[in-house]
């Protein structure tokens, strides 16, 4: 059995008010990272990865492929190198696989090489119902039988294409159909699929394994199985969520920003976003830098109608980036309609803002009215989720006071030692307990 990775309890102490400067580089995209991780399975060979993100989710992840039999091992702070010559589909930690939503992942990659696996039911961040349908209907198609109690059982007598249209463009489902389907035998068109920068990067990541794909970044996705996969080497790509949560972080402190290797050609829907709320980003090849004194004024729609920022598969706008564009609108001049279509309970943590002194209205669970500017004071603030965690801590950035953001490990989740790298630039963020030399 895996050694469970503790629960600790981070707490971080904000001092308001600092502005940053400097450059920053985005960590390795924590939503490809882990089904690059899991899609490692696939081949009995070495695989070396860089840009991985030494986050919780991350390491939860590496403990659970090694509770199946992988050889993993650190050769730098974010080089893992993952040997996977025998598995067996059996230890896995329900604790562990609670905790990450991530570990659905495995079933792609264990029901091809093993034929099996049961899986405790995934967690991930409590922010609304997360479905597995989509997962079942996909790998069912494929050639997997299901059974669902307190803990889902795959099994197969062999994995076969199929043209499978899934009924919701779900990332994770598109992610373990894609690693089942390279190692079915024939073809498999994957229709209605996610296509997001970490979807694309694991497409990549199995083509230098030896896979055949056609369609990477589009809905339709066509997969010439049953090639043997071999060893690869992949640098994980930039993580485009943190990049737009430093794009809001460094407009609303009024901070002069470059961020370095910011990956560009996947932030056309969030550079519009911040655009429509008066933040306008220059590029500069794949740097992105944020000057100060940005306008910070809502653009209203023609007629002077009030706007709508929502949330879409990609590549709309990506919902995960919903939480600090929420926290970015309090502090621009104008009115404008938040939209999150996906997940019921995401925007409930702005009555933490509202408490701080945000003016936002929630209409309901999907859509917030923010008008703004408003002054924020610090607060005592609870993370309840990655993103939220990450809005908080914005919101404590740019209030007056200092403020104390309990359940900081659920940041941690998703943004790698962010403390040090915003201290850096000249943040005061005090993490308790202070972390290992
Ligand atoms: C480990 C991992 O990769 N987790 C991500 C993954 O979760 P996860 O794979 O669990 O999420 P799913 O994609 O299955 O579920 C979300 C569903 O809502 C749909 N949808 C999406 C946006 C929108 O505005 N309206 C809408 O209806 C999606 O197309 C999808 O069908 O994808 C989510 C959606 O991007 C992200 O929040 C999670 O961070
Ligand atoms: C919802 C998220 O992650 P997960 O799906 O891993 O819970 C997120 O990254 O914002």
């Amino acid at each position: 059995m895996a050694r469970a990775l503790p629960h600790e309890r981070i707490q971080y102490v904000v001092e308001g008010g600092f502005k940053l400067s400097g450059e920053i580089e985005p960590s390795g995209n924590k939503n490809a990272a882990l089904p690059i991780i899991a899609a490692s399975l696939l081949t009995d060979q070495r695989v070396e990865l860089s840009n991985v993100p030494r986050i919780r989710d991350v390491e939860a992840l590496v403990e659970l492929i090694q509770s199946v039999g992988a050889k993993v091992r650190w050769l730098g702070r974010n080089e893992l190198e993952i040997e996977a010559r025998e598995l067996r589909p059996a230890n896995l930690d329900p604790d562990l696989c609670a905790r990450i939503r991530a570990s659905i992942l495995l079933a792609g990659p264990m029901l091809a090489r093993c034929g099996e696996i049961t899986l405790p039911p995934p967690g991930g961040d409590v922010i609304g119902r997360r479905r597995v349908d989509t997962h079942f209907l996909a790998l069912e198609q494929l050639g997997a039988r299901i059974e669902v109690n307190s803990v889902y059982s795959f099994r197969t007598e062999g994995l076969r294409g199929a043209d499978v249209f899934l009924d919701e463009p779900s990332v994770t489902a598109t992610e373990n159909a894609l690693c089942a389907a390279v190692f079915a035998e024939g073809t498999t068109i994957l229709r209605n699929c996610a296509s997001e920068p970490h979807v694309q990067d694991l497409a990549r990541f199995l083509i230098a394994m030896g896979a055949r794909i056609e369609g990477v970044g589009t809905n339709m996705m066509t997969i010439h199985g049953g090639q043997r996969l071999g060893g690869a080497s992949h640098r994980i790509g930039p993580d485009h969520n943190e990049v737009g949560s430093l794009i809001g972080l460094a407009a609303v402190t009024g901070s002069e920003i470059t961020i370095r290797r910011a990956g560009v050609e996947h932030l056309r829907s969030t550079l519009m976003t911040f655009e429509r709320l008066g933040i306008r980003c220059q590029i500069d090849g794949d740097d992105l830098i944020i000057r100060s004194g940005q306008e910070m004024k809502i653009q209203p729609d023609f007629g002077g109608h009030i706007p709508k920022i929502e949330d879409q598969p990609w590549p709309a706008f990506p919902a995960d980036t919903m939480s600090i564009a929420i926290v970015t609108a309090s502090q621009c001049d104008g009115v404008v309609l938040m939209f999150e279509k996906m997940f019921e309970s995401r925007m409930f943590f702005v009555d933490k803002l509202i408490a701080m002194g945000a003016r936002i209205v929630l209409c309901d669970p999907h859509r917030a009215i923010v008008a703004g500017p408003s002054k924020l004071r610090a607060a005592q603030l609870e993370s309840p989720d990655i993103r939220a965690g990450m809005a908080m801590l914005i919101a404590a950035m740019c209030a007056e006071g200092t403020s104390v953001i309990n359940n900081a490990q659920q940041i941690e989740r998703g943004y790698e030692r962010i403390e040090e790298r915003l201290n850096a630039m000249g943040a005061r963020i005090t993490r308790i307990p202070p972390r290992e030399a």
